[in-house]
């Protein structure tokens, strides 16, 4: 109900990152896209599976340093139901490799849509009679937008089957403050409303790190917003995109950080799969790239984080 198995995979591991697996053809080894397409042809299908095959590789040799991963869903949409089944066995390869897995899904309706949305993704759909994981993540991200009608419904499927939401509050585009940043009448912004909001929808469900299972999504590229919603939303945690392709480093992301060093996992998704394109590696290497992406993303923060707690 809380994100406390989130908070404990990133305490075992040493590690606040979250690797992104928005995977594209373009970035995916000739060698695998070669044996899917001798197997399935130019289909959806061949796309699919070489989808998986390179994910696969990717969780195997981040499992053991990496907390999570963080699929978005559009990477599989795009591929048709094929791709979406990439998505959904993603997923559960990821959660058996003892990941904590964050579905990437921005989704957002009226509340028995919401329901639906929630059923999907977090709690068990009923099949005949019979509950079965649909989807199986531990996180959504979803937009809060449409007001508490919106969120109420994953509440209850979080407190129940103990997974954990991501609205967005301050998002990493750059456009973002054309709404985020206008003032209301209250004199607060849009996006510090919204902080509230989260603080307040996760009351029911607080966890023993003093952190809810409602956090927020604060992008890396706003350094200033993310200190100052680090001290508004004290029991909010968050999910921080814009590192490394988008131009967020580690000073940026430092400010997201509680006292303790917790409070925000950091997402790297084109950073860390293309890693072995960056590198210019050998193709084969691909995974082993990411990790060592990751490896290094892993040390950049934790030495700020360090020097900010050693520095009081
Ligand atoms: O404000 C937001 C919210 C979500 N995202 C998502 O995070 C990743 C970022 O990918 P990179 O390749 O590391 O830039 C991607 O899935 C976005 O949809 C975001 O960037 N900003």
């Amino acid at each position: 109900m809380s994100f406390d198995r989130m908070i404990e995979k990133i305490v075992e591991t040493q590690n606040p990152t979250v690797a992104g697996l928005d995977p594209k053809l373009a970035y995916i080894p000739s060698y695998i896209l070669d044996g899917a397409v001798a197997k399935y042809g130019k289909t959806l299908e061949a796309a699919a599976a070489a989808l998986l095959e390179y994910n696969k590789g990717l969780i195997d040799a981040l499992c053991d340093i990496v907390p999570a991963v963080k699929p978005q869903a559009a990477y599989y949409e795009m591929y048709g139901w094929q791709g979406v089944r990439t998505l959904a066995e993603t997923v559960a390869y990821a959660r058996a490799k003892g990941m904590f897995v964050i579905t990437d899904g921005k989704r957002n309706d009226i509340g028995t849509t919401m329901e639906a949305y929630a059923t999907a993704h977090l709690g068990k759909t009923d099949v005949f009679g019979e509950k079965t994981e649909a989807f199986g993540a531990d996180a959504l991200t979803v937009n809060g937008y449409l007001g508490t009608d919106g969120i109420k419904p994953l509440l209850g499927v979080c407190e129940a089957e103990d997974k954990g939401i991501f609205v967005l509050v301050k998002t990493s585009n750059p456009s973002s403050g054309e709404l985020q940043d206008q003032k209301m009448e209250s004199g607060k912004t849009v996006y510090e409303t919204m902080g509230e909001f989260c603080e307040h929808w996760g009351e029911t469900i607080m966890g023993k790190y003093g952190y809810s299972g409602v956090g927020a999504v604060v992008g890396a590229t706003y350094p200033a917003q993310l200190g100052e919603m680090r001290e508004k939303a004290p029991h909010t945690f968050f999910l921080v995109p814009g590192y490394g392709a988008q131009g967020g480093g580690a000073d940026d992301v430092a400010p997201a950080f509680d006292k303790n060093g917790l409070g925000a996992i950091i997402n790297s998704s084109r950073g860390i799969m293309c890693a072995w394109q960056k590198e210019k590696c050998d193709e084969h290497d691909y995974a082993q790239a990411a990790r060592r992406e990751a490896i290094r993303m892993r040390d950049e923060i934790c030495a700020r984080i360090g020097e900010i707690r050693a520095n009081g």
